[in-house]
């Protein structure tokens, strides 16, 4: 296809109809659209080609490529390696086939035989004078060969006997490998010995027509008119050649008119059935250098999720400074691909089993390399997936039992406080040491500030949130630490396998800064990870398929969402990398709380219905909650310090609690309705709770 031509009716077809003058009524004089004179923009777009390919550049595509050979190379070594004794077998066996083919040939050689025709030609033909060429060439011939001949078996009978009575072992070596050689010769030529080790199934090189083809396949009434007028009118065309692209080819070109790169993106499937390739080897995608019109395909040689990825850069050396960019995974092409964790908090969301808990305990692999990092990890899943970073955890634990999320509570209440520490420091430090009120990595480094990165991860998050007592006050908490963790340092991580409005709060959902989307089944889940609107500007996790593990779209890292596959790191693998981690802080000293065996402090907070009652005067029939709310926060200022009156409402509601609206006096004595609670309600719910406790 060749650039764009503008058809000969071009402008007729886009002059506008002549304006009609409002008073006449009748068409004034026509103007036309396009003026020849006017100047061109002056922009000349220019590219340059690499100088060098890219696999030459990076070590990492290199070694890739050194890596491949050298594994096929090894493979082949084995495979012949095991059957050698057969082929010996083999040969033997069609050595005395190969030798009368051999003596045969010699014969042949030494009469010359392949001249044989042209003399009986001259002979036929009656050319004397040629024929008596042809002969004393042969004459010639047969002296030298057979002299030759000769020679060469003198020599080898002789070299033989000198063998026999010098040194035996090599006369039965010469005669195997003589057998061997004969036994090659005596090979059928359509059933060789020694087969290839490796079926190669050639892939079809990606072209024009192909590309061409799989568009029209995909059934957008545009691309297929396009394509068969030969598209130079609507605008398609190929801008530049089809290349090698790291592991699969790239095919650039421009759409048409009205059509974008996300109505081809919606079609993967479609795209792939016409490539003839499996669909985890199409990725088609916009390209942000350019207009909304034009397509980067790419074709990989292999599906992303058959393609092995190279070696986490981290898994046996490295160190991380969290505030600087982290390779965490690769994308289509297998180049890496970064993160940034500090200033983020973090939302995972997918289907069962696609990589969730991998994932987030790779995030948290790396924040453990930090070592000034402290870490939390929250497993409400149960099954110990975490169980590799409790070396490294400051708090740690697995399970969905009342006393798990207690301890989960307690540790969170401890982070909702230093929370509060921490912006107090911050708003107390001089603008020269702290200019954008956010934690530096200087501050991070100052031990005596306490500023630290916090990485909190929580896996199947839905679980704290859905809890019928602490779900509020959890809720609250990790809302608290999405919106004003990053600044402070506090990276909050959520993980769920049901990305909806009750697993993933909006708090958390609508403030995260980074975003890792795995398979979802339907856009509302896309949207709710990956942020509104996300579907319908064409970034879709639902075209992940089942087998797609642990590839994801990753938000907020860079201008545009990417296509991810995180490294994969199995528990032996991540224990690897603890053991280091744990060796760093060592060094560092930030070995801490779980790490040493030490629980969150016990606040006896968790009796919340005793405080309450404590917080109303046994002649009190009644309390506002807001008052109860204010001496709540004197009684225990680290757990109750933000309380409000509505956090006295939903604390109460689990225990049966309801409020009403209770008469009193304001603390300038006037008389107000406000909502309230009845002392004697409180009585009967702790009176029920110790009834059941004793059942229990
Ligand atoms: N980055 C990856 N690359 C390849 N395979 C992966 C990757 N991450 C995970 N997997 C595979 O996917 C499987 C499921 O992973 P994981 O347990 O993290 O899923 P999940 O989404 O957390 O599941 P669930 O919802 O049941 O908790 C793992 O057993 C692992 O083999």
């Amino acid at each position: 296809m060749t650039d764009t031509v503008v058809p000969a009716n071009f402008e007729k077809a886009s002059t506008p109809a002549p304006p009609v003058s409002e008073e006449s009524g009748t068409p004034s004089t026509p103007v036309p659209v396009d003026n020849p004179n006017l100047p061109a923009p002056g922009v000349t777009d220019e590219k340059r080609k690499p100088i060098l390919p890219a696999w030459l550049k990076d070590r990492t595509e290199f070694a890739t490529a050194a890596k491949h050979t050298a594994a096929r190379a090894g493979y082949a070594s084995m495979y012949h390696g095991v059957r050698l004794p057969w082929y010996a077998t083999q040969l033997a066996m069609m050595s005395p086939r190969g030798t009368c083919r051999f003596v045969a040939s010699t014969h042949r050689w030494v009469w010359d035989r392949e001249a044989a025709p042209l003399r009986d030609y001259a002979v036929r033909t009656e050319d004397v004078e040629e024929y008596m060429r042809l002969a004393r060439l042969r004459g010639n011939r047969v002296r030298l060969r057979g002299l030759v001949t000769v020679v060469g078996c003198v020599f080898g009978l002789g070299f033989a006997l000198w063998l026999y009575v010098m040194a035996p072992q090599f006369l039965y070596a010469f005669a195997a490998g003589g057998v061997l050689t004969m036994g090659y010769f005596g090979q059928q030529p359509d059933a060789p010995v020694i087969g290839p080790a490796v079926m190669r199934t050639e892939l079809q090189k990606l072209t024009g027509t192909i590309v061409l083809r799989a568009l029209d396949a995909i059934g957008n009434p545009k691309i297929s008119a396009a394509i068969k007028k030969g598209g130079a009118m609507d605008g398609m065309r190929f801008t530049s050649e089809i290349t090698r692209d790291g592991p699969g080819y790239r095919a650039d070109l421009d759409l048409p008119y009205g059509v974008t790169p996300d109505d081809v993106m919606d079609k993967r499937e479609a795209l792939a059935s016409g490539l003839r390739r499996k669909t985890g080897c199409v990725w088609p995608s916009g390209d942000e250098n350019e207009h909304e019109g034009r397509l980067v395909l790419w074709v990989g040689d292999k599906p992303m999720n058959e393609t092995t990825k190279p070696a986490w850069p981290l898994l046996k050396d490295g160190q991380v400074d969290l505030f600087k960019p982290v390779v965490f995974g690769n994308d289509q092409r297998m180049r890496w691909v970064e993160v940034t964790l500090m200033f983020a908090s973090i939302v995972i969301g997918a289907v069962p089993r696609m990589g969730k808990t991998f994932l987030l305990r790779l995030l948290m692999l790396i924040a453990s390399l930090d070592p000034r990092a402290m870490l939390l990890a929250f497993d409400l899943k149960g099954t110990g997936d975490f169980g590799a970073l409790e070396p490294v955890c400051h708090r740690y634990r697995a399970g969905e039992e009342d006393e798990d999320i207690e301890y989960i509570l307690h540790a969170l209440r401890e982070i909702k406080a230093e929370l509060r520490r921490r912006a107090k420091v911050i708003k107390s430090l001089p603008r020269s040491r702290c200019p954008e009120s956010k934690v530096t990595p200087a501050l991070a480094d100052d031990k005596s500030l306490g500023l630290h990165p916090i990485a909190i991860s929580i896996d199947e998050c839905q679980v704290l949130f859905e809890h019928e007592k602490y779900g509020a006050e959890l809720e609250s908490i990790c809302v608290d630490i999405t919106k004003r963790g990053p600044a402070l340092g506090i990276i909050g991580m959520y993980a769920t396998q049901r990305p909806d409005a009750k697993s993933l709060p909006t708090g958390i959902s609508a403030n995260a800064v980074l975003r890792f989307c795995l398979k979802v089944m339907n856009h509302t889940a896309n949207d709710l990870v990956l942020g509104t609107g996300a579907y319908k500007s064409g970034i879709r996790a639902t075209m992940f398929s089942r087998k797609d593990l642990g590839i994801c779209y990753m938000a907020g890292e860079g201008d545009d969402p990417r296509i991810v596959s995180s490294a994969f790191i199995d528990a032996p693998k991540a224990e690897l990398v603890v053991t280091r981690a744990r060796k760093l802080r060592e060094e560092y000293g930030n070995i801490t709380g779980h790490a040493i065996g030490e629980e969150p402090a016990k606040v006896a907070g968790l009796d919340i219905l005793g405080d309450i009652l404590k917080s109303v005067g046994v002649d009190e029939k009644a309390v506002w909650c807001e008052r109860i709310a204010v001496r709540l926060a004197k009684l225990r200022p680290d757990v109750y310090g933000e309380w409000k009156g509505e956090n006295v409402t939903a604390a109460l509601k689990p225990w049966g609690v309801s409020t009403g609206q209770v008469w009193g006096q304001t603390d300038e004595g006037e008389g107000a309705n406000r909502r309230g609670i009845k002392r004697a309600d409180i009585t009967a719910a702790i009176t029920r709770r110790d009834a059941d406790r004793a059942a229990a």
